[in-house]
């Protein structure tokens, strides 16, 4: 079962979850290993088991295995070739640990044994939950560092790469930014406060909302307060060129897309809002902006917004460009004709920090960009 898991509120949404496991009842013969593999809620695989067992037919049975998906948008098939482990859970019953024989058998065609981790069924869907909690922690722990270096003068690059050799930190995810997106950190930091929550354990909640959550949001407003600040306080008709519309480089996915929420501040101040991403397409930019989580005049985005299937047209006579997503080709664009077609001051604020910024600020341009102070 890999399919959608999304959140009702604050809670994990198990329709889908559970309208699967009733298909699976209803077709299935014989024995049958049902895999877990979407994101869910510590204890989603005993809901499966009920629902499955409460429509056994004769002649059927089933054994439920948690066994949760790493893998990362944009690296799927790397990721799925050279995991860096395998996480199965199953019931510590003999047909339990039978089951879960047979799925370590799938993996060993491809992954040594030395990689399968084999536990109980409860801390492999913990286990998930955790392991992307933590990312998003490790992110939003450099965003904060981010804040201090702004205000400091200190770089926050620098700053990473100095804590990342200490072995015991490592270096990965300390990429600092406008904030993380994607279909899954939110939602999964979100499933782990309400699990804490129902457990009664409000302090560990609190601390994986504010640490996590509320600081990816803090760094997002943060970012926009700072264009409208160097923009002299005012957007109204300002013209912003984004730079970037996907959640991450190398994927047309938009869900929950730190430019949904940079564009969704643009939009409300009256800035026009001009797009370039290279795979997304329009119509899903329009999907985005228009919910009503986002925007409730839907009407007053698309008079705001327009889309460019090139930067150069969607920078021309623009305010300010400002990075929302990291796609290589950003790095290799003529700049310099960039800022001969905008107004002046010319300014590119760089939300991903991979823009070379003494070549930009020679060229005449105002340059901020996370975690340093520039101007
Ligand atoms: N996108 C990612 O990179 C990763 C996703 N996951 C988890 O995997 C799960 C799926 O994620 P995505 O593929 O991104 O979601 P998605 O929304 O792109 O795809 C889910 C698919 O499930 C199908 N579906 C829904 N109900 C169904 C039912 N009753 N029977 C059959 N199919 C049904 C939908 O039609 C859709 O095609 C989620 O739990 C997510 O948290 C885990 C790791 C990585
Ligand atoms: O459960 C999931 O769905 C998946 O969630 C993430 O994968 P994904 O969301 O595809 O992408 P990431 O590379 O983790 O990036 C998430 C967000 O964090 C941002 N990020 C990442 C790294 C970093 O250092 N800084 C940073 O801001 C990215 O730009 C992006 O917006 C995890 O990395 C996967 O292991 C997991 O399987």
């Amino acid at each position: 079962m890999s399919i959608s898991s999304f959140l009702q509120g604050r809670a994990a949404d198990l329709r889908y979850i559970e309208a699967a496991a009733r298909t699976i009842g209803d077709v299935a013969e014989g024995m049958k290993i049902v895999v877990e593999k979407s994101t869910v809620p510590v204890k989603a695989a005993e809901s499966i088991n009920t629902i499955l067992r409460a429509n056994l037919r004769p002649g059927v049975n089933f054994q439920v295995l948690s066994n949760p998906e790493f893998l990362a948008e944009g690296s799927a098939i790397k990721d799925l070739l050279h995991p860096d482990r395998i996480l199965i859970g199953g019931d510590q019953t003999p047909e339990g640990q039978k089951a879960i024989k047979e799925l370590c058998w799938v993996y060993k065609h491809w992954i040594s044994d030395s990689k399968i981790i084999t536990m109980n069924t409860w801390s492999s869907e913990l286990s998930k939950l955790a392991a992307n909690a933590f990312l998003a922690q490790r992110i939003s722990s450099i965003n904060a560092i981010s804040a201090i270096c702004e205000a400091t003068g200190a770089c926050v690059s620098e700053v990473s790469h100095a804590i990342g050799t200490d072995t015991r930190i490592g270096s990965k995810f300390l990429e600092a930014s406008v904030g993380f997106g994607g279909s899954c950190f939110q939602k999964d930091v979100l499933n782990l406060v309400y699990l804490c929550e129902s457990l009664n354990l409000q302090e560990v909640a609190n601390y994986w909302y504010q640490q996590v959550i509320e600081m990816n949001r803090y760094q997002r407003t943060r970012f926009v307060r700072r264009i409208a600040e160097k923009l002299f306080n005012t957007l109204t008709d300002k013209k912003i060129t984004i730079f970037g519309f996907a959640f991450k480089k190398n994927t047309g996915d938009t869900r929950e897309s730190p430019a949904i929420y940079v564009c969704k501040h643009l939009l409300e101040e009256g800035a026009h809002i001009s797009i370039y991403d290279p795979k997304v397409n329009q119509q899903q930019i329009i999907e985005d902006l228009t919910h009503p989580d986002i925007m409730d005049k839907p009407e007053k985005v698309l008079e705001l917004l327009s889309f460019h299937t090139n930067p150069y047209s969607a920078s021309e006579r623009a305010h300010a460009v400002v990075i929302c997503t990291e796609w290589d080709e950003f790095l290799h664009l003529d700049y310099k004709k960039i800022y001969n077609s905008m107004l002046k001051p010319a300014f590119i604020f760089d939300g991903r920090k991979i823009l070379n910024v003494d070549e930009l600020l020679a060229i005449g341009f105002q340059v901020e960009t996370v975690g340093r102070r520039t101007t």
